[in-house]
């Protein structure tokens, strides 16, 4: 399988190349060459396998000549071998027809552990066969970064630089970054939002001399291999519920068009999704993009789900490859427009294709905190604010009645425990894997949002850890 950028001016890569290179040279998104499919016997057969089985059915046909089938399944009994549920991710019945998927039973307590316990893994067995050093550049609106540090810290050839929103991250995310102390680990809090973080990222890759004199590589959803692991419980849970004899409907907190993109692609490789319910919070680009075609960027507002507060979703663009025709040039043009003026209008064949599938939701504050307390009240669950947006959004979208929706829960309530008790009275305990959170030390810089000045702190740093 080879990897081709959606910009359309970068060579293609296979699996490993893509997984370290993280972006493409041209500034694009790697995806497939073409998407791999199962038949409805081989969804069927999924039905009794466990979370590991059904990894290793779903990732395999993705990772090519890089992993053989007894690697791969090695690899993913390590990543979820460190989740402290059995079953994974659990599906929990809220009521007659809604289920929630809990993706949060990972060491950081929320779903980017599924993608990051792996990626980690796949980072180390890569790197095991080459003479690199990776620098690892990433930007973090609270759950990436602790996600993303629990899988590298320590790690020998890799060092990693992790961006947030100074002071836009709840106390529990901040610390479960801030408070590992391994050497190879820089927490950076950048004075902006997660968008200015995300922007000076992307700006390192961009920058040719500094990318490659560093060996950057990324742990954002920009990576190819964070999405391939997310595809997995899309399937997983679809087939406990009927699939591929019965559709199901998926509602997704969204930020940046990661964890939903995974569903498209899981609808890509056949299995029968009736809608993704892109659930955004006030700040509704997508939403925006979804219903009007208009993608245009507005400022970022805080919000109790910060997760999400995001105005630039970078997954997008590969969505809007996909559905235009996979025109790379056409789509490079189209991007660099959104980059200069930031704001773009999607073709029509973008906008069409983009409804047969994705249904949108704009969710505020007042509606979040209802769904909190519905939750409590109703189905005697104590969930998220953002696991809240998506549940607030499969019950605005109408559809067919026999269709079970499946609420993707993103976090562990703990991880926000102020807004928690603000809309149900209950303060959740974090539950002992997080481990003396408020007795540890925080090491972390504070910079502005300058590329001179994180590219310098990033820059003396690598120098030296080099040697
Ligand atoms: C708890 C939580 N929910 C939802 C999201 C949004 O997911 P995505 O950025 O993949 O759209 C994030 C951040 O990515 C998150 O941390
Ligand atoms: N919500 C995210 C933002 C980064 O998204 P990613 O999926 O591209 O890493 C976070 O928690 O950091």
């Amino acid at each position: 399988m080879q990897y081709i950028s959606t910009r359309g001016r970068a060579g293609a890569l296979d699996f490993e190349g893509a997984t370290l290179a993280g972006l493409a040279s041209d500034g694009g998104l790697y995806l497939p060459e073409h998407w791999p499919t199962f038949t409805a016997d081989e969804f069927a057969a999924m039905r009794g396998l466990s979370y590991v089985e059904t990894a290793v059915r779903v990732i395999l046909p993705f990772v090519g000549e890089s992993l053989s089938e007894d690697e791969l399944r090695d690899l993913c009994t390590q990543a979820y071998g460190r989740f402290a549920h059995a079953a994974v991710t659990p599906l929990l019945q809220l009521d007659h027809r809604h289920w929630f998927l809990e993706l949060f039973h990972g060491p950081t307590l929320a779903f980017k552990d599924v993608a990051l316990q792996l990626l980690g893994l796949l980072f180390e067995k890569f790197l095991a066969r080459r003479d690199t050093h990776l620098t690892i550049v990433g930007a973090t609106s609270g759950d990436t970064g602790s996600a993303a540090i629990d899988a590298v810290a320590g790690r020998a050839k890799i060092d990693i630089f992790m961006l947030h929103p100074a002071g836009r991250v709840s106390d529990v995310q901040r610390r479960q970054m801030t408070t590992v102390l391994a050497p190879n680990v820089y927490n950076i809090a950048i004075e902006g939002s997660f968008d200015d973080a995300q922007a000076l990222v992307k700006r390192m890759f961009n920058d040719a001399d500094f990318a490659s004199r560093f060996d950057l590589s990324a742990v954002n959803s920009i990576n190819w291999a964070r999405l391939v692991s997310q595809v997995v419980y899309y399937v997983y849970a679809a087939v406990r519920l009927g699939a591929p004899d019965r559709k199901v409907a998926f509602a997704v907190p969204t930020g940046n068009f990661g964890d939903v993109f995974a569903g498209y692609v899981a609808a890509r490789m056949g299995l029968p999704i009736e809608r993704l319910i892109v659930a955004t919070n006030v700040n509704d680009i997508l939403h925006r993009a979804l219903r009007e075609g208009d993608y245009s960027q507005g400022t970022v507002i805080p919000t109790a789900t910060p997760s999400m507060d995001i105005q630039v979703s970078s997954n997008f663009e590969r969505l809007l490859f996909d559905l235009g025709g996979r025109d790379g040039i056409a789509l490079g043009e189209q991007m660099k427009g959104f980059e200069a003026t930031k704001a773009m209008r999607l073709t029509n064949a973008q906008r069409d294709g983009a409804a047969k599938l994705f249904t949108s939701a704009r969710i505020d504050g007042d509606a979040m905190s209802r769904t909190m307390r519905w939750a409590y009240d109703a189905a005697g669950q104590v969930i998220d604010p953002h696991s809240a947006v998506g549940l607030a959004a499969a019950h605005q979208v109408e559809l067919d009645p026999s269709v079970p929706v499946v609420t993707l829960a993103t976090a562990h309530p703990a991880k926000f425990r102020d807004a928690v008790e603000r809309a149900t009275g209950t303060r959740p305990t974090l539950p002992s894997r997080a481990g003396d959170l408020f007795g540890r030390e925080e090491r972390y810089a504070t910079l502005p949002a300058t590329f001179e000045a994180v590219t310098s702190y990033v820059a003396e740093r690598a120098v030296a850890r080099r040697g």
